[in-house]
């Protein structure tokens, strides 16, 4: 890149009123490392410019974007409280922009649609308290990973574009907006769109569709009132078999923290299943593989009662409650016919052995030349997913910062036990992913759908399971030992963020980022303070723990394989990690707590600007 000293000194001779900026001496560098020597940088470790923060400061005059893109590192530019005039400056030239925060100046003008095109790495727009007119432009809702945009009071008129990036936050009060508020906005807070003239969830109903909707309401309650003599009489002629097949569609709920759904019909549904099972195989039988459980046949699960406990991508899973001893899950196999019978009991049978805390236990299994039961333990606390995403109630908390540490402490042992005890596996694992972490009642972890990859269906492995979502199998077609770290680090990012990983797994569709961009956002951006998630309690002075372990998942999920830590070292670094306040280096980083409000994290490092 050109001279950054140069280059500011030039940016810096077409402002007004540079009073605040007599410090930009072309003799001293503008940072030594990430202290900045002139007024309003913000610097990177190596000592190149992270961005201008000139606020607060009467500026004037152009903002000279042609020379501030000679800068190749700048990521992010203020000029919030200032008096710059005219239209929008021209954002494009400097692509990989991260923030943009012009708020409290004089802007105006139309701003063009196109203006934020492409530049997938933005993630905060200001332009609140300017002239700005004409429609809000269509570009900025096709930034993937948007999380900031606030517009209020311009004079943006027309309808609002269809916004759907997730998690993002806006304020677009006191313009001139109309029309219905986009789906994708409905969460957010309604005095986000106070002082316009715009109807729909948050705020209330459009009127043109309470219209629309009573009179499909009329015409339904017309054609129903019709039809309801048919109906009756179709109920009546109908077999008992299929009133209670209906039942058991009608009686599904959504599933609580455990994951189970309460109801008798699906207890009919797996008992017919399983009777499916003896009257095709001749009457075949569990194969039981555990010593140190009292063991149980097939007719004991088909006396027991069964709750679903919910479908994955192989079938469904149901938690029997066998008479005289804790209940055992059933889960259903369809895509298991890679490997012959033999091989099939000879891999049962290696997985039957694994013996570990942090490891489910494969007690049984039952095998159809298309389809296959697995029988294990029922884990009482349900899987961490359950507790990471599904809504809770007020009164209940989030999982803390010490037990996160534990479940992912716990991971780790039992990665490690799978790496040491199925050596010829190239993915011990494969579908690591936090349905497939269960937890005790005691919260401790145990791993489940381990060691499944030589006996899945090579097409449905690869279009469902984990492992195969990595960036070495979508880019390459190929996995190595190094896949199942990819997909800890994964899981680590997830507990620390509390973001739900699927949403990122379709690649590029729907305008959402794809998975490599999501993990880039998340360990990259200078928000690493914003990245935790809200619902961790138990944080203070956990800080520095928390950020080793953001350290740690970043390295399990490098892109470059070469560069991505191996299982052992991943595990060993987990098992540094410290859990007691007491313990030494405990709150290396709580100290720091007040004088930053921003951090930024390199590959190597973590670095900290202070942004206010
Ligand atoms: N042994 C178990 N104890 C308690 N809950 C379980 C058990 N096995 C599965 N579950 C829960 O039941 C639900 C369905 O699990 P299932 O394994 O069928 O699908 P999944 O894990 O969501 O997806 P996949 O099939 O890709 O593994 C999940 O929420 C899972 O966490």
């Amino acid at each position: 890149q050109q001279d950054p000293a140069a280059q500011l000194i030039k940016f810096k001779s077409s402002l007004n009123n540079t009073g605040d900026l007599t410090n930009w001496d072309p003799n001293v560098p503008p940072c030594a490392g990430e202290s900045p020597n002139w007024k309003g940088l913000i610097c990177n470790k190596d000592g190149s410019v992270f961005g201008l923060q000139l606020q607060n400061m009467g500026l004037s005059g152009t903002i000279d974007m042609d020379t501030l893109a000679q800068i190749t590192s700048i990521r992010t530019l203020s000029f919030i409280n200032n008096s710059f005039e005219g239209t929008l400056p021209n954002l494009l030239k400097i692509g990989p922009l991260r923030g943009i925060f012009l708020s409290y100046n004089k802007f105006s003008g139309v701003i063009d649609g196109d203006a934020f095109k492409g530049m997938s790495s933005l993630r905060k727009v200001e332009l609140g308290n300017n002239n700005f007119v004409g429609k809000i432009p269509i570009s900025l809702s096709q930034l993937p990973i948007l999380v900031d945009l606030q517009l209020q009071d311009n004079q943006f008129e027309g309808e609002i574009p269809d916004f759907e990036q997730n998690d993002l936050k806006v304020n677009f009060a006191n313009n001139k907006l109309d029309g219905h508020i986009p789906k994708g906005l409905r969460n957010q807070d309604p005095s986000s769109f106070a002082g316009n003239d715009l109807c729909g969830k948050p705020l209330s109903n459009c009127k043109k569709t309470l219209n629309k909707k009573l009179i499909i309401i009329i015409v339904a309650a017309s054609v129903l009132a019709v039809l309801a003599i048919i109906i009756m009489t179709l109920f009546i002629l109908r077999t008992r078999k299929t009133r209670k097949n209906k039942n058991i569609k009608r009686q599904l709920t959504k599933p609580d923290r455990k994951n189970t759904y309460k109801t008798n019909a699906n207890e009919i549904q797996m008992q017919t299943k399983l009777e499916t099972y003896k009257r095709t195989d001749n009457g075949g039988k569990l194969h039981f593989l555990r010593t140190d459980r009292e063991r149980f046949e097939l007719e004991d699960l088909l006396r027991a009662s069964a709750d679903v406990l919910g479908s994955g991508s192989f079938g469904s899973s149901y938690k029997a409650m066998l008479a005289d001893r804790p209940p055992v899950v059933v889960k259903r196999f369809k895509e298991m016919s890679n490997v012959g019978k033999e091989e099939f009991y000879a891999h049962m049978r290696l997985l039957g052995s694994l013996s570990h805390p942090n490891l489910l236990p494969l007690l049984a299994f039952y095998y159809k030349k298309d389809e296959k039961l697995l029988v294990t333990d029922f884990a009482e606390n349900g899987s961490l997913a359950s507790h990471l995403h599904v809504k809770r109630r007020p009164d209940e908390p989030g999982l803390d910062w010490a037990t996160r540490l534990k479940i992912i402490k716990g991971v780790a042992q039992g990665l490690d036990h799978l790496y040491n005890e199925l050596p010829r596996l190239s993915l011990p694992h494969g579908h690591l992913k936090s349905s497939n972490v269960l937890l005790d009642d005691e919260f401790n972890p145990l791993l489940s759908d381990y060691g499944l990859v030589p006996v899945i269906n090579k097409e449905h492995a690869q279009h469902l399971m984990v492992a195969y979502k990595s960036p070495e199998f979508t880019q390459h077609k190929h996995t190595t030992k190094k896949t199942d770290v990819w997909c800890l680090g994964i899981l680590i990012l997830e507990m620390l963020t509390g973001k739900f990983p699927a949403n990122y797994l379709e690649q590029g569709k729907g305008g959402k980022p794809d998975l490599g961009t999501w993990v880039n956002s998340v360990v990259r951006e200078e928000w690493t303070g914003e990245v935790f998630d809200k619902d961790m309690k138990g944080t203070k002075n956990g800080e520095g723990e928390m950020l080793k372990l953001l350290k740690i998942g970043m390295r399990c999920c490098e892109w470059d394989i070469a560069r991505r830590c191996d299982m052992r070292e991943a595990v060993e670094k987990i098992q540094g990690l410290k859990e007691r306040e007491d313990d030494e280096e405990y709150s290396s980083y709580a100290s720091e707590g007040d004088g930053y409000s921003s951090r930024a994290m390199d590959d190597d490092n973590f670095s900290f600007s202070v942004t206010n």
